[in-house]
């Protein structure tokens, strides 16, 4: 058995060390030849620049190969702590919003040492969740209104559809000299929805952290950070990109990306609506059902389709990439999964064509606007999530949890 295990790790290992590493070039050596050994070399030099760069306090912005294609990205190491705490010395971070974003992007700028406050709606959810992590109100916690008044950033982190209708209220505040700030190109991209049209003497700028509001924060405390991507909408200072990667590195990201408003809010949307959320659970449920009714007992079925994956399979792929997985499987699982994935993949593609259309013309959008503006929408949304929590499957994956030594309760 051990001699098994180790042999198809070593296989595995010996798979992943023929694999590509990821080529950097530094825009500063930008090498003209595209050979691995020019490319290795100017990897270790992107490397030594970046040191001295983040020791004397100077950007250095990196070109990487993305698979064949060349992007810039921005480090936090561009950003020592001191340089991100004197560059907005002047400002006050005014976030808007205490949801999930709101927790993670607050605490993890507060505990940069950056001045932040904290604007929700008086005595809601939002503000008694606020001063449960320590914002004070009439110091750093205040309403809306107020609280723009004395930000000169303004991160709005409403959710989406309260950012539209808030905005008739807000707009005016947001006066010259101010910034303007999102974490989804959403209200201005769908302005003919949102109606939200950004005064035009502001910079206007967005930082997507690239997953929940809750590892923004985990991330962060573990020393690690988020992705996020990064984007300019409107430069009226001609800062604004600097301001967008410096306030990304304040709220805690690791590394970001470029995008614009009307690419992150296409593919945010697209992706959470198919395998970050609608289609893993869509997924889930169908093989689940299927093994069900083939006479599975819920424990096996739980098992085989969710448990493996997320204790098991998923994190194979996260630490090393799909290959990787797959050589840590047996010959039998690797030899199905290659035969099967296609089928799924050519299955799949219409759906996700039909999915993008959706996105692209509104449809999702207009949706999400109708429905999370309603006044019941956090009371809506739960009694839809309760049915989910009330499925078999997910009710059968509390038992098998429980029985995880490391369990703990689940209910805080
Ligand atoms: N959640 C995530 O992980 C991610 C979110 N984003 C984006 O970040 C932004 C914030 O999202 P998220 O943190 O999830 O927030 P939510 O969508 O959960 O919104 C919650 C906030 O909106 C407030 N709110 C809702 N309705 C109203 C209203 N009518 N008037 C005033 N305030 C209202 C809530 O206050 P109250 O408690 O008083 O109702 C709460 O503070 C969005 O643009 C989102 O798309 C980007 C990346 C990931
Ligand atoms: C966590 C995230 O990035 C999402 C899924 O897009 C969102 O919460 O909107
Ligand atoms: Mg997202
Ligand atoms: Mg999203």
């Amino acid at each position: 058995m051990a001699s098994l295990a180790s042999r198809s790790a070593s296989q595995a290992l010996r798979n992943t060390a023929r694999r590509a590493t990821p080529r950097i070039v530094s825009a500063a050596t930008k090498p003209q030849v595209a050979s691995y050994s020019l490319l290795a070399k100017a990897a270790v030099a992107a490397k030594s620049t970046q040191k001295s760069a983040s020791s004397e306090g100077v950007r250095g912005i990196k070109t990487l190969d993305f698979a064949g294609t060349k992007e810039v990205v921005y480090e936090r190491s561009d950003w020592p702590l001191a340089k991100l705490q004197d560059y907005f010395k002047n400002d006050t971070l005014a976030l808007i919003g205490y949801g999930s974003q709101g927790h993670g992007q607050g605490l993890n700028a507060r505990d940069n040492g950056l001045n932040v406050i904290i604007g929700v709606r008086k005595d809601g959810e939002s503000w008694r969740q606020a001063i449960e992590d320590g914002w004070v109100p009439g110091e750093t916690l205040f309403p809306i209104e107020e609280a723009i008044e004395k930000g000169t950033i303004i991160m709005n982190l409403l959710s989406d559809a309260a950012q539209s209708q808030t905005w008739p209220t807000i707009a005016p505040l947001i006066t010259k000299g101010k910034t303007l700030y999102f974490s989804h190109g959403f209200s201005v991209v769908f302005k003919e929805d949102t109606k939200v049209i950004p005064p035009t003497d502001v910079d206007v700028i967005l930082v997507a952290p690239k997953g929940s509001g809750r590892t923004v924060r985990t991330l962060f405390k573990e020393g690690r950070g988020i992705n996020s991507s990064v984007a300019v909408f409107q430069d009226v200072t001609g800062k604004a990109k600097e301001k967008a990667i410096a306030l990304g590195v304040g709220i805690g990201s690791g590394y970001m990306y470029d995008t614009t408003f009307e690419k992150e809010v296409y593919s945010d949307l697209y992706g959470e609506r198919g395998v970050l959320m609608g289609a893993i659970q869509g997924l889930f449920l169908a093989q689940y059902q299927v093994l069900r009714k083939n006479g599975h007992t819920p424990s096996e079925a739980f098992n085989e389709t969710v448990e493996e994956a997320t204790q098991s399979l998923y994190p194979l792929i996260g630490a090393k990439g799909m290959d990787y997985m797959f050589n840590a499987c047996s010959t039998t699982a690797r030899r199905g999964g290659l035969d099967w994935a296609p089928v799924f993949e050519k299955a799949n593609v219409p759906i996700f064509e039909q999915l993008y259309e959706s996105v692209k013309n509104g449809t999702e959008t207009r949706k999400s606007l109708e429905f999370n503006g309603r006044p019941t929408y956090r009371k809506d949304l739960a009694a839809e999530l309760e049915i989910i929590n009330n499925q078999e499957i997910w009710r059968a994956g509390k038992t098998v949890r429980s029985l995880r030594p490391d369990y703990k309760s689940e209910s805080e």
